[in-house]
């Protein structure tokens, strides 16, 4: 870049610097720039004009990743909830807008990256998995863009439709987050990103849930569900499961082993692998950090009826990547009691005792409260504060600087 002039201008904390010898572009005004939905970069007044711009914001990029039906809504709604306010869709904007606003996050749905519409897809035999479904250059542009501080206009996919409806308008935020398909899939938009969660459910319990979900509320019968998940499973083992080698967290959900040979998937095992290493995240760990442990918590402290909770912790190895891992197979029968694993855990990144099962007291009715999910997803999410008041905190003492490594 030639000659670097940096500006600082007024809007969301963004310092741009612009290439440009003279200073005949200091009447840019950074509020005006938009990345476009057909990828491209301009201004709405034209004064920017010759001069090539780079902006560095402070939001933080969270990916998340998971199939359709995994849980990453409700996942969403526990995150947003530790940031305090509530979510919602862009004020006035379209009603079937899938973004979800609070005051310091803002959550992007990728499925509004899909190149190809429903009819789009069925003429050319492809599914929304597929990566020739998706936009990578666009979901990147606009990615990059919301991180350096830099308003977008992104597109929408409307769900009931199947249509891609005109673009909203997505500023910048404290906290982005990304979720879909394919948030770690294409590396451009992976080394975006501060922090990456992967949602594994094992294939008995996604069909248990997607039971549960689309019969009872969507009125699918079970055979178009079985035949939905068949048709979906070769592109989701080609592009969507690999993303879990990149995650820095995955949560995964398989059966319960406390139950012979259940088949009901109700009672649910689930891991907390934690990725060793990571910038801003310290595992948590159980009783004494990097040691090996089992421990069933029944007794005088937590009422466990049939068939009991087991927690295990220790080190392991996931695709090559040291990592801590954290299970617990089980169900809590009463939530209140959950103080007494709560205060059994370190590294939880809480700001007071009890934070935890307050937040999962504040949910109980979300799916996966009184189980290893809702607790899992718990603890990422006051990582993820913790994580953004870490950089935040560093941002302030060094300002303009990489905060990722
Ligand atoms: N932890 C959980 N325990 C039990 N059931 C769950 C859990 N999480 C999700 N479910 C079930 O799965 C369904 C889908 O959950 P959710 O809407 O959060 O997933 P999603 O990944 O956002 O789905 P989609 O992408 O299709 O909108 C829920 O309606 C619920 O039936
Ligand atoms: O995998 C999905 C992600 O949520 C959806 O199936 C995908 O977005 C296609 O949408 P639709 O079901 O509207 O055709």
């Amino acid at each position: 870049m030639a000659a670097c002039t940096i500006y600082t201008v007024q809007a969301l904390n963004t310092t741009c610097s612009i290439s440009t010898p003279t200073k005949t572009h200091l009447g840019f005004n950074q509020k005006q720039v938009f990345f476009n939905s057909n990828g491209g970069k301009g201004t709405s007044s034209g004064k920017m004009r010759g001069g090539e711009i780079t902006c560095s914001g402070d939001t933080i990029v969270i990916g998340l990743a998971a199939d359709s039906g995994s849980g990453k809504s409700t996942f969403m709604r526990r995150l947003t909830s530790v940031f305090g306010g509530a979510a919602s869709p862009p004020k006035g904007g379209n009603p079937d807008s899938n973004t979800l606003i609070s005051d310091t996050t803002t959550v992007i749905c990728l499925d509004d990256y899909h190149s190809l519409d429903r009819t789009g897809r069925k003429e050319k035999g492809v599914t929304a998995l597929d990566p020739r479904a998706n936009d990578f250059d666009l979901m990147y542009e606009q990615v990059k863009a919301l991180k350096d501080g830099v308003a977008v206009e992104k597109p929408i996919y409307n769900h009931v439709t199947g249509l891609l409806d005109p673009p909203e308008l997505i500023k910048s935020p404290k906290i982005l987050v990304i979720e879909g398909l394919h948030p770690m899939y294409d590396q451009r938009v992976r080394d975006l990103l501060d922090f990456s969660i992967y949602l594994d459910i094992s294939n008995e319990v996604k069909f248990a849930w997607k039971i549960q979900r689309d019969m009872a509320e969507r009125g699918h019968s079970l055979e178009s569900i079985k035949a939905s998940i068949e048709a979906r499973k070769p592109d989701f083992d080609a592009y969507i499961d690999p993303q879990k080698q990149y995650a820095d967290a995955v949560i995964e959900v398989l059966p319960t082993r406390l139950i012979p040979d259940d088949n009901e998937g109700k009672v649910l095992r689930v891991k907390l692998i934690m990725k060793e290493g990571v910038p801003y995240f310290n595992p948590v760990y159980l009783f004494d950090e990097g040691s090996t442990i089992s421990w069933i918590p029944c007794g005088r402290k937590l009422t466990c009826s049939y068939p009991g909770i087991s927690f295990s912790y220790g080190p392991d190895a996931y695709f090559g990547h040291e990592v801590s891992v954290l299970e617990m197979d089980g169900q809590f029968d009463r939530l209140d009691e959950l103080i007494y694993v709560e205060s059994h855990l370190s590294n939880i990144s809480t700001k007071f005792y009890g934070e935890i099962t307050q937040q999962m007291l504040k949910h109980a009715d979300f799916p996966g409260s009184n189980n290893g999910t809702g607790l899992f997803q718990t603890i990422v999410g006051l990582k993820i504060r913790d994580l953004f008041e870490q950089i935040a905190a560093k941002r302030e003492s060094t300002p303009l600087q990489s905060t990722k490594s």
